[in-house]
C-alpha cells in the first residue's frame, strides 16, 4: 500500500480492531489530517487503509474497512472535535448503517438529538427507527455505541470494544505475581513500546504470568494520571491471552483520580484493581481509610478489589487484620491484600481469620517470603519476580512438595543477593538497572526524585548475581 504519509504502526493497533485503539497515535494522526487541510492521510491499521481529509470545519473519513477499526478512529475523532466531525462513510454497507448508529449515538452524547442534525452529522442516512432495529439486531455493538453516548469524560475510557480481557476471570489471585518496572526511555518518557517483549520475557523466562502494574516498582505515584492510564491499558492489551492476571494499582493523593482511574481500569478489563492507601493526608483509623476504599471500589464495581498494604512507604499503620472486619460489607468486590509489610502477626491473623472467605493474601517482602508461605500466604507480589521469577517459583514448588530444605536453600539464595544489592543501596532505581542487565529489556531510568543506579552498582550486582549457585536441576 502506497501512503502519503507514513504513521508508526502501534502493536497495539495492528492486533484485532475489536481490542484497543492506539488513541494517542490517532490523535497524532487525526490533528495532522486537521492542520494540513490540502492533503490526504492515511491511517494503517493493522492491514486496513483509513483515508482522513478535513477542511477547516469538517473532518471526513473514509474506508473500505469492514472493521471495528474504524469505529474506533471516529470515536477518537468525535473526542476531539465533537461536532466538527463532519461524516464518516464506508464502502462497505454494513459499515455505513453501523457508523450511522455511532454518529446517532453521538449526537445523543452531544445532546444534538434531532435527526436533521443526525443526518447532518452522517454521510449516510437511516431513520431512527431503523437504527434502533439495527442496534437490536447488534447488541454488542449498541452496548459500544451507548458507552460512548453515556461517557463523556474522555476517550480512554470510552474505547474499549469487544468483551472484556481473556485473562483468567474469577480465578483466585496467587502463586507469583511481578511488581511491573515502568520503562522509560533515556528522556524519561513512558516506552510503551517494549511492554510487549516483556510480557513474553516474563511468561517465558520467569514463568511469571500475573502482574501488579503502577504500584511502587512501576513508579506509579510519580507518573500522571494519562500515563498511568495508557501503561495500564499498554498491559492489559499486551497480556491478553498470555497472562492470568493483570492487577492496575489505581491508588492516588486524590480521591477522584483514584476513582477515574478506577473506572478506567474496568472499563479496559482489567483483572482487578488495587488501592495504596493516601499517605499525605493520611487515613488515621480503620473507618477513614474504608471510607476512602470503598469510593474507589465502588467506581468498578464488577472488579476484584485489593488492598495495597504497605507501611514502611505510606506511613499508614492501620492494621489490615482490624480493617478486614467487615469488609466484604462494605466493599462487596474485596478479594485480598498485596501486604508489604514485616509484621507476620497481622498478616496471621488476617489469614487465621478470613479463612472462610477466600480473600487472597499476596506477600511483598520478598526476601521474606518462605515465611509468609508457612503462615499460609497465597502468593506474593514483588519487584524480585521480574528477573528472579524463575528462582522463585522453584522456592514455590519445594515449599508445596514439601522439600523444606530446598525451599529454603532459593529463599537463602535470593535474599544472599538482595542483602549485598541492599547494602549497596537498593529501590526501585536499582530493580530497574537488574532488569535490564538480566532480562536484557531497556527499563531506563527511573522518574526523578529518583535517580539512576550507578555504574558500580550495576558492576557488582551483576557479578553478585553470577556468582550465586543454584540447587542441581535447575
Ligand atoms: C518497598 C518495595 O519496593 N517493596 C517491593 C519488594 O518487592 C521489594 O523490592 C523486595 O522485597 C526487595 O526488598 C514490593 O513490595 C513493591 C511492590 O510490590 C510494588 O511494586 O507495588
Amino acid at each position: 500500500m502506497n501512503l502519503p504519509h507514513r504513521w508508526h504502526r502501534s502493536p497495539c493497533l495492528c492486533r484485532s480492531a475489536a481490542e484497543y485503539g492506539d488513541l494517542m497515535l490517532l490523535h497524532k494522526v487525526l490533528n495532522c489530517a486537521f492542520e494540513k487541510p490540502e492533503e490526504e492521510h492515511h491511517l494503517a491499521l493493522g492491514d486496513e487503509d483509513i483515508s482522513c481529509a478535513s477542511s477547516p470545519q469538517f473532518l471526513e473519513l473514509n474506508a473500505d474497512t469492514t472493521s471495528e477499526a474504524f469505529l474506533i478512529v471516529m470515536a477518537a475523532a468525535v473526542e476531539l472535535w465533537g461536532d466538527v466531525v463532519g461524516g464518516a462513510t464506508s464502502r462497505n454497507l454494513r459499515m455505513r448503517e453501523l457508523l450511522d448508529i455511532l454518529l446517532w449515538a453521538v449526537c445523543v452524547k452531544n445532546k444534538t438529538n434531532t435527526s436533521e442534525e443526525r443526518t447532518a452529522l452522517s454521510a449516510t442516512s437511516l431513520g431512527k427507527e431503523a437504527a434502533l432495529k439495527l442496534l437490536q439486531e447488534e447488541p454488542r455493538r449498541w452496548k459500544i455505541a451507548k458507552r460512548w453516548a453515556l461517557k463523556s469524560e474522555g476517550v480512554f475510557t470510552t474505547l474499549v470494544v469487544g468483551d472484556s480481557s481473556s485473562m483468567t476471570p474469577g480465578k483466585k489471585l496467587q502463586g507469583l505475581v511481578a511488581a511491573t518496572i515502568t520503562p522509560m526511555t533515556p528522556d524519561g518518557q513512558i516506552n510503551l513500546l517494549v511492554i510487549r517483549q516483556y510480557v513474553d520475557y516474563l511468561v517465558s523466562k520467569q514463568n511469571v504470568k500475573s502482574v501488579f502494574v503502577n504500584g511502587t516498582t512501576g513508579e506509579g505515584l510519580s507518573l500522571s494520571i494519562q500515563e498511568r492510564k495508557r501503561l495500564a491499558e499498554e498491559w492489559v492489551c499486551q497480556g491478553k491471552d498470555k497472562l492470568d492476571h493483570v492487577i492496575i494499582q489505581v491508588g492516588a493523593l486524590s480521591l477522584p483520580e483514584s476513582q477515574e482511574l478506577a473506572r478506567h481500569a474496568a472499563a479496559i478489563g482489567a483483572s482487578g484493581i488495587a488501592v495504596i492507601a493516601p499517605f499525605f493526608f493520611k487515613p488515621t483509623n480503620k473507618d477513614e481509610l474504608i471510607a476512602f476504599l470503598e469510593k474507589v471500589a465502588s467506581e468498578a464495581p464488577a472488579v476484584p478489589f485489593y488492598y495495597y498494604h504497605i507501611p514502611p512507604l505510606t506511613g499508614v499503620k492501620i492494621r489490615v487484620e482490624e480493617l478486614l472486619d467487615g469488609i466484604k460489607e462494605r466493599i462487596p468486590t474485596f478479594q485480598g491484600v498485596k501486604f508489604s509489610s514485616t509484621d507476620l502477626l497481622d498478616l496471621a491473623q488476617c489469614i487465621n481469620k478470613n479463612e472462610r472467605e477466600q480473600f487472597a493474601f499476596l506477600y511483598g517482602v520478598d526476601e521474606q517470603l518462605l515465611s509468609a508461605l508457612a503462615i499460609g500466604a497465597d502468593g506474593a507480589v514483588g519487584s524480585t519476580y521480574n528477573y528472579l521469577g524463575g528462582k522463585t517459583n522453584l522456592m514455590l514448588q519445594a515449599f508445596a512438595k514439601p522439600d523444606l530444605a530446598l525451599a529454603r536453600k532459593y529463599q537463602f539464595l535470593t535474599g544472599e543477593f538482595l542483602s549485598f544489592a541492599i547494602k549497596l543501596g537498593f529501590g526501585v532505581a536499582q530493580t530497574k538497572a537488574v532488569m535490564t542487565f538480566v532480562s536484557g529489556i531497556p527499563m531506563g531510568p527511573p522518574r526523578l526524585p529518583l535517580i539512576a543506579a550507578s555504574e558500580e552498582f550495576i558492576v557488582k550486582a551483576k557479578a553478585k548475581l553470577d556468582s550465586i549457585v543454584w540447587p542441581k536441576g535447575d
